[in-house]
């Protein structure tokens, strides 16, 4: 059931730009398990794209095979044309899953060592790990040994790590898990402005809300297979036009009334008494429901006052339980005929 959120269509913030990242045809298999089936996207400058999926689903296979710690079995994956070396790859930010910070060493001393491997100069590792500390809250810990820290400052500092050479590119690895509201607005401020700044951003989450806010476009990923791509405000239009409907009437007789409507669906929501939901055919060719939500509007009104009809749309977290409803085993094979299909908006499938 559709969340009852009656939202205008969220502004399209992405920039015209340039293709710099892109992920072509990605397999790869474990054994028996396939993790990764023909995976393909792309994610543009100045974007910050979510990819999300249930667990196993192949999001981290596929972001360690962007970074080059994993070959895939087949597929590219390529950044400004050209396909991925160590030089370019150096010029990548990544926070890997499992967070591979020495416990040992100290938050300052660790950073600027990881800022000379990506080629930065001392003095001006120094300049950048003192910003980045300090910006992500975590500028007192630095003479700190990392265990010392607790699991949402090392997270941070893992941050600090990805973003201390000025990276080109951002590929980050559930960066949002585990952190408290002030450390996600932290996070989410420092890669809205990465993004700003024309650096392509990915991140895996599972925190949809998050996502649905923060996200330009978004790939939602099944059994390595994805399955729906394209903005939120795409995603979120359906085949289905789902319509709120609030009449000072009996629901008895407001649905009645609406469903002597021809090709409109109807019923009363449970959460919400008195409120009805109103499903109409898509308008389009063969479809034939443009102006329906007109004919529901009059018979409605021939039953009572009309506190509220709106479309409804559903968030990111219906879209992703409609796609991984019914979900096999994350670690099963699967049929090698790609029966599952594959959700892309029209804009994605043009392109
Ligand atoms: N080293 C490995 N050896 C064998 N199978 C693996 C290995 N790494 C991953 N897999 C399998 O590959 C599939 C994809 O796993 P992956 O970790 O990429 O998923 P994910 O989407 O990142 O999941 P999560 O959200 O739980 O982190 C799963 O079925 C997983 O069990």
């Amino acid at each position: 059931m559709p969340s009852l959120r009656v939202d205008p269509p969220a502004p399209d913030r992405r920039p015209a730009a340039a293709t710099l990242l892109e992920i072509g045809h990605l397999s790869k298999r474990y054994g028996a398990v396939r993790a990764l089936h023909d995976l393909t996207f792309e994610v543009r400058s100045g974007e910050i794209f979510g990819f999300v999926g249930s667990n196993g689903a192949g999001k981290t296979t596929a972001m360690r095979i962007m970074l080059g710690v994993l070959a895939a079995d087949s597929g590219t994956v390529r950044w400004n044309g050209a396909e991925l070396d160590l030089d370019s790859r150096r010029r990548f930010g990544y926070m890997p899953e499992e967070r591979g910070l020495y416990p040992k060493m100290k938050v300052g001393e660790q950073l600027r060592f990881l800022a000379g491997l990506h080629g930065m100069s001392p003095a001006d590792a120094a300049d950048a790990v003192e910003r980045w500390t300090d910006r992500l809250g975590v500028g007192d810990r630095r003479n700190d040994n990392v265990e010392s820290l607790s699991l949402g400052n090392q997270q941070r500092v893992q941050l600090a790590a990805a973003l201390v050479h000025d990276p080109a590119v951002l590929v980050l690895d559930e960066p949002f898990s585990g952190l408290d509201p002030v450390a996600v607005d932290i996070m989410s401020d420092v890669l809205r402005e990465r993004a700003d700044a024309g650096v392509p951003v990915i991140f895996s989450s599972h925190q949809l809300d998050l996502v649905e806010r923060l996200c330009d476009r978004v790939g939602i990923i099944r059994a390595g297979r994805m399955q729906a791509l394209g903005t939120i405000d795409e995603l979120r239009t359906t085949d289905r036009l789902q319509w709120l409907l609030e009449v000072e009437a009996d629901p008895g007789a407001v649905l009645t009334a609406v469903h002597a409507v021809p090709g409109v669906q109807a019923h009363a929501l449970d959460e919400r008494p008195g409120a009805v939901l109103v499903e109409l055919a898509a308008a389009g060719p063969g479809a034939g429901a443009a102006g329906a939500e007109q004919d529901v509007l009059r018979a409605a009104l021939a039953v009572g006052a009309v506190r509220s009809f709106g479309p409804v749309r559903p968030t990111l977290a219906d879209l992703f339980r409609e796609i991984v409803s019914g979900d096999e085993a994350p670690d099963a094979v699967h049929s090698p005929d790609g029966s599952s299909g594959s959700r892309r908006t029209t804009a994605e499938a043009a392109a």
